[in-house]
């Protein structure tokens, strides 16, 4: 039996902080150690930090990486250890996604990417270059910021795509993130060279359901070619509007996953994921699967050929006492009931910016309604997942705790609520068409979760504001419901929303120092605040601009309403407060226009003209299926033909892109929000279109009518040859 120690990691990054990033690298490969690993596998950039982005283009990041490299070889710690460690390398002038290969003080090899990540939120192909020499490799001059830092030999190390052999045979290759999701890996090359670990340091960003997709790949790779697979992943925001949802994973041939790190399962920044990997299993499992030997023996031929590079260093554990058995598959592969990722997926990016941003808690603008009460929801869910953290030992989320509160060092939360109570703040600011039910649901919200909470009219500042309008134009603006014209109503209703934003920002900013807390900084702490804006108000532009949808940061922008509702419903009992049910219970209202004089309740779906369920199919379409306003109505027609007619399901498309069209600028000036689905309509990074579009779509709808009368006469015909 050849056993082999490996560990791989997820680390909670942070882009550009190099000293950071070297510390939390240093600590992975001792905790490594300290579990007898042989192997130590770490994220992709992780010196850098995944999302630098631009700062990739700066030689500067470059350099600062193999000045932390040197750190890292200096601090002694990859002494008797094989490490893949994750950093951006410039070879002949071409700077590329690497990762760097160490033993002690020897560099062994530099992998670059081969396939780069350019889709959804990816730039990759902006800031790196593929190495396109397959199965070749080229002498590679360290840089002199490093030299001194390997053994005094050392000069040189081979750069490219290549193969690691160790003393006792055990091969390893490597492949980076995206290459595991093309359709023909490296690996596929590398394990029919005979490659009987692969590596692969990522960084994947959290979405929903992902981390099932990454478990179908990696088990499905070992089921197929054999071998162990180690999978490493970031973890956290990086200061980016992504979260990465860590989940180290090892899986070994048929077994399936031997170790598996939880998805947002812990606070702490350095986790670490063992097992004991039996390589001679690997080969009798092989050897089992003539297919895969067929291939295996092409190799030669050109295709399949891959350098080799060779080190004397020993895999294979000597010491055999120590580690007798390989370790056995997992009962169950861990992934998340939905609902708990975005419990803890958002909770966790929170988290994250908070303490790093130096601020000293949130403020929520708490409406009663739906989407203010999920952000609550997940602000306290991030107040669970602290102090669940805290009361599992873990220092560094306590010390975090204490200087984002403005606690001592004698003090430790009683609680989730007694946190809550120190870093989250609320508001329902009434105006004169605020009900009593909302006020009261915001009320007893607010209570279950433990924020510090104010309820108060806005009424003196909106009329001010309006009389101010009066004293200057000498007009006074009317709800419809007084007599006023729509555009009057409209901007009554703005003054309302945008007022709420002015009052939010000044709690935000004061908040801390009516309660006496004090900051880090200079003078008292501040407050982040959240806004609340889901992601189909934002697609359909259901909204006010600068209104609370402007706020510093939103946990809930690339969530779709239908989502959140059945998030609030399983809050209500698995986060243990109750008051979301109610909330999810009630008829979403903006509750901006006055319902007397006959007008009716202002009711979203209906002033909207659609439903949520609707906006998210339209959503949907639009994104994921890249259609346009024909191929969505004809899309639809086929959905939905069986209960609508082709002229209804025309004015619903159309409805929908002449809406978008007139308000696409509003996702110009959307707050960053944690990314979080597929369909998100953000402009800024993730769905980039024109901001300003003629909104009657004259040529595509043209086409829709003519697909309409066309469907019409053909039912008409089919209505006379039925009669
Ligand atoms: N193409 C373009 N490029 C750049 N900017 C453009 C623009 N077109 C208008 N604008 C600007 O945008 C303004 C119109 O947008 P905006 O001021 O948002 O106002 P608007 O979109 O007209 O009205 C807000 C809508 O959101 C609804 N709503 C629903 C639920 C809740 C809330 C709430 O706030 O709580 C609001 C409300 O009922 C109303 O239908 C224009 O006055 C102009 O300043
Ligand atoms: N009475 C209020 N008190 C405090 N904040 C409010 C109030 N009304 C609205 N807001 C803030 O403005 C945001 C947008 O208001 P809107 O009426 O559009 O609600 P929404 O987007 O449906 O969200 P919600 O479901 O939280 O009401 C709310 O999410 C909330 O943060
Ligand atoms: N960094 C990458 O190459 C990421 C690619 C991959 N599609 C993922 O999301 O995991």
């Amino acid at each position: 039996m050849k056993l082999v120690r490996v560990g791989t990691c997820a680390l909670n990054q942070w882009s550009m902080d190099i000293a950071g990033n070297a510390a939390r690298l240093i600590e992975s490969v001792h905790k490594c150690k300290q579990e007898h690993c042989r192997l130590r596998l770490g994220p992709e950039l992780e010196l850098s930090g995944y999302g630098c982005e631009d700062h990739f283009l700066e030689p500067d990041t470059v350099t600062h990486c193999w000045e932390a490299l040197k750190h890292v070889l200096d601090s002694g710690c990859t002494e008797n250890i094989y490490c893949d460690f994750g950093m951006p390398v410039e070879h002949n002038g071409v700077v590329y996604n690497c990762r760097v290969h160490v033993v002690g003080k020897t560099v062994l090899l530099i992998r670059p990417k081969l396939f780069l990540c350019d889709d959804g939120n990816y730039r990759e192909g902006r800031h790196f270059t593929r190495w396109s020499k397959r199965g070749q490799t080229e002498s590679f001059l360290l840089p002199d910021c490093f030299r001194g830092a390997t053994s005094p030999t050392q000069e040189r190390c081979p750069f490219g795509d290549a193969v690691l052999e160790f003393g006792c045979g055990t091969k390893v290759a490597t492949e980076t993130c995206e290459e595991l999701w093309a359709p023909n890996p490296p690996h596929i090359r590398y394990t029919l060279a005979g490659a009987h670990i692969i590596t692969n340091g990522s960084g994947s960003h959290w979405k929903l359901k992902k981390l099932n997709r990454r478990l179908d790949l990696v088990t499905s790779s070992v089921a197929r070619c054999g071998g162990c697979y180690l999978y490493s992943n970031l973890k956290g925001c990086d200061g980016s509007r992504l979260v990465y949802d860590g989940a180290p994973i090892v899986a070994v041939n048929d077994l399936g996953v031997v170790a598996q790190g939880r998805q947002f399962s812990a606070l702490s920044e350095v986790e670490v994921v063992t097992a004991t990997v039996d390589v001679d299993a690997v080969v009798t499992y092989r050897q089992c699967t003539q297919s895969r030997n067929t291939q295996a023996d092409e190799r030669g031929e050109g295709e399949c050929d891959v350098e080799v590079v060779r080190t004397a260093f020993e895999l294979a554990e000597k010491d055999e006492a120590l580690h007798r058995a390989a370790t056995p598959a997992l009962a169950e592969p861990g992934t998340l009931d939905p609902m708990e990722e975005i419990a803890r997926g958002p909770a966790l990016w929170l988290w994250d910016y908070l303490r790093r941003s130096g601020g000293s808690g949130f403020f929520v603008p708490l409406s009663g309604g739906a989407d203010s009460a999920a952000v609550l929801a997940i602000c306290g869910s991030m107040c669970q997942m602290v102090c669940d953290a805290v009361e599992g030992g873990d220092e560094a989320a306590l010390a975090d705790a204490r200087r984002v509160a403005g606690r001592g060092e004698d003090w430790r939360p009683a609680g989730a609520k007694d946190l809550a109570s120190c870093l989250l703040h609320t508001c329902y600011m009434s105006s004169d068409n605020s009900s009593g039910s909302t006020r009261a649901l915001a009320a007893k919200l607010a209570e279950e979760v433990g924020s510090f909470h104010y309820s108060f009219p806005i009424t003196t500042v909106t009329d001010a504001l309006v009389a101010l309008f009066r004293k200057v134009t000498g007009c006074a603006p009317s709800f419809q419901a007084d007599g006023g014209g729509y555009a009057e109503d409209l901007a009554l209703q703005n003054i309302q929303a945008r007022v709420r934003m002015v009052l939010s920002y000044l709690m935000a900013q004061l908040l801390p120092w009516v309660r006496g807390q004090k900051g880090d900084g200079p003078g008292s702490g501040w407050l982040l605040v959240l806004s609340t804006g889901n992601v189909d108000e934002a697609l359909r532009g259901y909204l006010t601009k600068y209104d609370c949808s402007s706020g510093d940061l939103n946990p809930i922008g690339a969530i779709s309403k239908v989502d959140l509702k059945r998030f609030l419903e399983w809050g209500a009992t698995q986060l243990g407060y109750p008051a979301l049910a109610d909330v999810a219970a009630a008829k979403p209202s903006a509750e901006l226009r006055p319902t007397k004089g006959g007008q009716a309740e202002q009711l979203d779906e209906v002033e909207m003209g659609m439903t949520y369920e609707e906006l998210g199919v339209f959503g949907r379409l639009r994104k994921l299926s890249k259609c346009g306003p024909v191929s969505m109505f004809d899309r639809l027609a086929r959905e939905w033909g069986n209960r609508l007619s082709p002229l209804e399901i025309a004015e619903k498309v159309k409805r929908f892109f002449r809406y978008y069209a007139i308000n696409r600028h509003k996702m110009t000036t959307v707050t960053p929000a944690v990314h979080a689905e597929d369909y998100s309509p953000d402009d800024n990074r993730y769905d980039l279109r024109q901001i300003l579009y003629r909104v009657t779509w004259d040529w595509q709808f043209a086409r829709i009518d003519s697909r309409v009368a066309k469907a019409e006469m053909a039912r008409a015909k089919a209505r006379g040859g039925a009669a």
